[in-house]
């Protein structure tokens, strides 16, 4: 583990430690944002995330750092998910691996959607092959108190990784990113991963009040999450509606779009773009454009240009990949690639992903092959 760090060069240009940090600490007193070299905020990335032009179609992955990379897996060996989220030495190579590899276009923070929740005090586990799991899953008023709010001393680790990444990264943005209300509720109401979401909708249909008061202890610990990411030198998030998509459009705006739209406006006002990102949202994408998103992100159900259609020209998106196309042989893969990128063409903004995250057994050669081949097929004359 000694050569975790690599000091030396950071991975896109000048680092940002070269920013006078006594201007530093005053622009986050008035913004609760660090400053951001022109560099970075003129990257494709961030450029995109605005619908200006750019030289070529940014790209990175969802679940780019994670089991399809060996040098993650050896990394991991012995230590918990949840343990490896708050030791930050770890945080910041697992977050740098992808980057280093793939040359993706973003970075997003190794963390998981439970680690807040952890911090303010919920027994949880992240279980190997099925996810987060409650000791106790929530039902009642009373469970209202195991949520308190996220205080910026309760994730130290995050502050402490994201500085060091935001100086190894140089002109490469770091993407920080939380869960939304629905999909944390739902873990814990559920007690660990559903296919239907049966308890979580028969507590917001049935106790509509409680579901409520729950979202918004939710929301609060969200947007504290993510503002701590923004403070530290994240400069853009995302927000993580993973399981949305089991409600209609017309329950979503009326359970959940306004819990997400508090977070969206409170880390909003930091400057930084927000990304919403949903699986199985094709009715629901112009409700979460509306919750306050800079990007919409989209599964690979509905094409881009459809989507774009639906969200409307404030927004750009960000997909949509079918993760499981990577699987099969690379004239395949550059086909879909090819369609993602003309159907992408037509949105004021777009972001090259994947609908949903890499699947473990992707080959980590095929990752790096999309950011070759999306980079030489957008590329644009200056
Ligand atoms: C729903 C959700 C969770 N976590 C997350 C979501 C929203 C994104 C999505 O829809 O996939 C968010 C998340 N979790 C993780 C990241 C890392 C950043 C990245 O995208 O590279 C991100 C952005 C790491 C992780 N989070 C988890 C892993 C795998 C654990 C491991 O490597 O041992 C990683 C790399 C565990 C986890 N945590 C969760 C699940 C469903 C799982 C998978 C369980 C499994 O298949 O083992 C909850």
């Amino acid at each position: 583990m000694a050569d975790m760090t690599d000091t030396a060069t950071p991975l896109g240009g000048t680092p940002r430690s070269a920013v006078d940090p006594g201007s530093d600490a005053a622009a986050r007193q008035v913004t609760g944002r660090a400053p951001v070299p022109a560099e970075l905020a003129d990257g494709p990335f961030l450029r995109a995330c605005r619908r200006e032009s750019v030289t070529h179609t940014p790209v990175w992955f969802m679940r780019q750092a994670g089991r399809s990379l060996p040098e993650y897996r050896k990394l991991r060996e012995g230590i918990g998910m949840l343990d490896s989220c708050r030791r930050a030495d770890l945080v910041t190579e697992i977050t740098l691996q992808p980057i280093r590899r793939h040359h993706v276009d973003a970075a997003i923070f190794f963390s998981d959607i439970v680690v807040p929740l952890i911090a303010v005090g919920v027994g949880l586990d992240i279980v190997a092959g099925v996810g987060p799991v409650v000791d106790e899953p929530f039902g009642s008023a009373a469970d209202l108190e195991r949520l308190r709010p996220l205080e910026p001393d309760d994730v130290p680790y995050v502050t402490e990784a994201i500085g060091t990444l935001a100086g190894e990264l140089g002109a490469t943005p770091l993407i920080g990113f939380a869960g939304a209300p629905f999909t944390l509720a739902s873990y814990l109401v559920e007690g660990g991963p559903s296919r239907t979401h049966a308890r979580t909708k028969a507590l917001m249909y049935g106790e509509p009040e409680l579901w409520h008061a729950l979202c918004d202890r939710l929301a609060t610990i969200s947007s504290a999450f993510l503002r701590v990411q923004v403070a530290a030198g994240a400069s853009a998030v995302q927000l993580f509606d993973s399981w949305a998509g089991a409600l209609s459009e017309a329950d979503y705006r009326t359970y959940v779009q306004p819990h997400s739209a508090r977070v969206l406006a409170e880390v909003g006002a930091t400057g930084v773009p927000r990304i919403h990102f949903g699986v199985g949202t094709a009715e629901l994408l112009p409700a979460m454009g509306e919750a306050g998103a800079d990007v919409v992100g989209v599964d690979w159900r509905t094409p881009l240009a459809t989507a774009s259609d639906r969200i409307g020209p404030d927004r750009a998106v960000q997909g949509n990949l079918d993760p499981a196309v990577l699987l099969a042989d690379e004239r395949v893969v550059a086909e879909h690639v090819a369609r993602v990128l003309a159907d992408g063409a037509s949105a004021p903004g777009h972001i090259f992903n994947l609908g949903h995250g890499v699947l473990p057994e992707t080959d980590p050669g095929v990752l790096t092959r999309v950011v070759e081949l999306v980079h030489e097929h957008s590329r644009r004359e200056g």
